[in-house]
């Protein structure tokens, strides 16, 4: 029996991933016994989780003291001890499949019997991790990724008894610790993440292989004009090549010779100082100009048609394979989006072309992708792809949603980029305005995903690729948000920064927690606010003011903010969510009329003389003497009552 209630953990492993999973669980109130083979790897792995906590109690990370949540923690060496009080154990032991089932085995003899057995392979199989124990049922993938105190996701990988219960626990677990997870239901070589990455890193080198790319070339094309955080070349050098080599042995197949001769070389990367760059030189030193005549789209129709395959045979859904892409891979678009916007034709096309040219079968298309493109669904021209872009959204980094008061909550959602806004971002923000009739909405609340921003402004990565004009229709969607026609309000939680400010800016009301900190720092990078900060800033603040934030791009924080009177509030972080819904309270539930008429001639009247101005509110306030709201608001005043306006 699966008991859900979990409060004791113990992490096998103290090395990285093994304390930096304990550190979490012990942010989160869990009591959490880290055990190692050694005193001094338990030691050394504390050691790593107190430096670890110090630092983000001085960035104001941490609900308790550093102190506090370190007491929560034990070491030991004994493994029956360690897993004798436990609800759930997570082991964090190197990748061996014989290592782990042992000691799976030996931990089944000792933990307690609801106790959830948790691994955090990154790639073995948990069916057959759980077999070596008496309670398959009980025994579940939690593949964190490194360093797990920064990384938002974690791999929920169900093997192949796994119980329903444990699935739900584990996914609660991974809620807890602040974490998004996503499922992984047959526990395929790879998992998710990996097999959407390796393509990315592998064609490269086979690119370098067959004499069509050089490694600069490869890596500047892929970030300055695709907008990935590192080449395929840099990623591999990060992540270790031997991690890519190691993946293939395992598949049918092959490792490109490029990745191989390194491996043999010892020449692994980063951690040995020299791979595909030098490091104990240079490091990655590619231009932009250097990726010209990069053929992408070979890269990404192999990422593409490894998507197909996790969908089709049921590993995934393309939500999650999008979600793993983005916070797994970091990669800026999920793999399956990035397929319905390059056209599920034109990949497929592609991977023919390759495949009747080279005869490799890592070109062979996958039978869901061939089975997209002959149902027509070839992606979002076609209204239909991965996912189906016929009615509101699908989004993919804004959540929408509508209470019955009619608050529409819009929350930017990208975290692993403090919530900066891609192009699709700015896009599905407008979109997601566009598709509320406001005749269901009474106020609109945005926000940011995560703990730690509203947003960070535009994705400054996409800069060198995007066209003036694409950079120039940010201000459409922050003038959509100005002219909805219901009370708008910003929920500001964390940095406020350049477009996330001025959206802030073009919403009706601006609420912040008190260690909240905004400003338009454009200057920084040779801009000036570009969605309506110069404009609209000057008018909140004054000239003087405006010009200050402008010219020296500093951020200010909240308390100056309200000082300046550009936010309602600053509230310490514990007050928040009650001053925001009382706000939001009073949106809700005050007269729907008057509050679109307040709003129209407020807004009207700032940019018109005093009298005109007086004029536009003389005929707002006639209107609304018409209306059955007021009747409702007079008689509620003489009732001494509530009133209880028109919905
Ligand atoms: C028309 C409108 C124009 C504009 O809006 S221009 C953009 C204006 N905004 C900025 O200039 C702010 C840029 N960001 C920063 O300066 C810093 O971030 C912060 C001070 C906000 C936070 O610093 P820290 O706490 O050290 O976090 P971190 O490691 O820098 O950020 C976490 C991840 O988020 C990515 N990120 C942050 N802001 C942006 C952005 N605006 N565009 C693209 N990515 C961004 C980072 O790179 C990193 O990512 P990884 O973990 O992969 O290294």
């Amino acid at each position: 029996m699966v008991e859900s209630d979990i409060e004791n953990v113990t992490v096998l492993g103290a090395g990285s991933m093994g304390h930096g999973i304990a550190e979490l669980a012990a942010i989160a109130g869990y009591d959490v016994v880290v055990r190692d083979i050694e005193e001094e790897l338990v030691a050394d792995g504390l050691e790593e989780v107190e430096w670890s906590l110090g630092k983000l109690e001085e960035k104001g990370k941490l609900d308790d003291s550093a102190d506090a949540v370190r007491a929560r923690m034990t070491g030991e060496t004994d493994l029956a001890a360690a897993v004798a009080d436990a609800d759930l154990v997570v082991e964090a032991i190197p990748e061996n499949l014989d290592l782990k089932r042992d000691t799976f085995a030996e931990v089944d003899d000792h933990a307690p019997d609801h106790a959830i057995l948790a691994s955090n392979t990154s790639g073995l199989s948990i069916t057959a991790i759980g077999a070596a124990t008496d309670r398959p049922e009980q025994v579940v993938g939690t593949h964190f990724f490194n360093p797990p105190v920064k990384m938002d996701l974690v791999e929920v990988v169900h093997g192949e008894q796994t119980s329903e219960a444990t699935l739900t626990a584990a996914h609660e677990f991974v809620a807890d610790l602040g974490k998004r997870a996503i499922d992984v239901k047959r526990d395929v070589h790879g998992f998710i993440v990996n097999n959407v990455m390796l393509p990315f890193i592998e064609e490269g080198a086979w690119m370098l292989a067959d004499g069509d790319a050089t490694v600069r070339q490869a890596d500047a094309a892929m970030v300055y004009q695709r907008g990935y955080p590192m080449g395929p070349f840099e990623l591999a050098d990060y992540t270790g090549i031997d991690i890519a080599y190691h993946f293939r042995e395992d598949t049918d197949l092959d490792s490109p010779p490029t990745i191989a001769e390194k491996v043999e070389a010892d020449d692994l990367g980063k951690k040995t100082g020299r791979g595909f760059y030098d490091w104990e030189g240079d490091g990655p030193d590619y231009e932009p100009g250097d990726g010209e005549g990069f053929d992408t789209l070979r890269v990404e129709a192999r990422m593409v048609n490894e998507a197909a395959r996790l969908v089709g045979n049921d590993v995934a859904t393309p939500d999650d394979v999008d979600l793993g892409s983005r916070l797994g891979a970091r990669f800026p678009e999920g793999v399956c989006r990035l397929g319905d916007q390059l056209g599920l034709d034109a990949v497929l096309d592609k991977l023919r072309t390759l495949h009747e040219q080279t005869g490799a079968e890592r070109f062979a298309p996958a039978d869901y992708l061939v089975e997209l493109v002959e149902d027509g669904k070839t992606g979002v021209d076609a209204g239909e792809g991965f996912h189906d872009y016929r009615g509101d959204g699908p989004y993919q980094y804004v959540n929408k949603s509508l209470d019955d008061r009619g608050v529409l909550e819009i929350e930017f959602d990208r975290p692993e980029r403090l919530n900066a806004f891609s192009e699709t971002m700015f896009g599905e923000v407008e979109q997601a305005l566009d598709n509320a009739d406001p005749d269901d909405v009474s106020c609109v609340v945005f926000s940011g995903a995560g703990e730690d921003a509203f947003s960070s402004g535009a994705d400054i990565t996409g800069f060198m690729t995007s066209e003036p004009t694409e950079l120039m229709d940010v201000d459409e969607t922050i003038q959509a948000i100005d002219e909805f026609e219901r009370p708008t309000l910003a929920r500001i939680d964390g940095f406020c920064l350049g477009a996330g400010f001025e959206i802030a800016l073009a919403c009706d009301l601006r609420l912040a927690t008190e260690d909240s900190s905004l400003g338009a720092p454009e200057i920084n990078l040779g801009l000036i606010p570009g969605g309506g900060g110069t404009q609209r800033l000057t008018r909140i603040v004054g000239e003087g003011r405006a010009k200050e934030l402008v010219f020296r791009g500093e951020q200010i924080s909240a308390e100056r903010a309200a000082d300046w009177g550009l936010l309602n509030r600053a509230v310490p972080a514990e007050e928040f969510d009650d001053v925001v819904a009382e706000f939001v309270a009073d949106l809700a539930n005050g007269p729907k009329t008057a509050l679109k008429v307040a709003k129209r001639v407020i807004d009207d009247g700032q940019d018109a003389s005093l009298d005109t101005g007086l004029d536009v509110e003389s005929q707002g306030f006639g209107l609304l003497t018409t209306t059955d709201d007021m009747v409702e608001g007079v008689t509620a005043f003489r009732d001494d009552r509530e009133p209880e306006f028109e919905r």
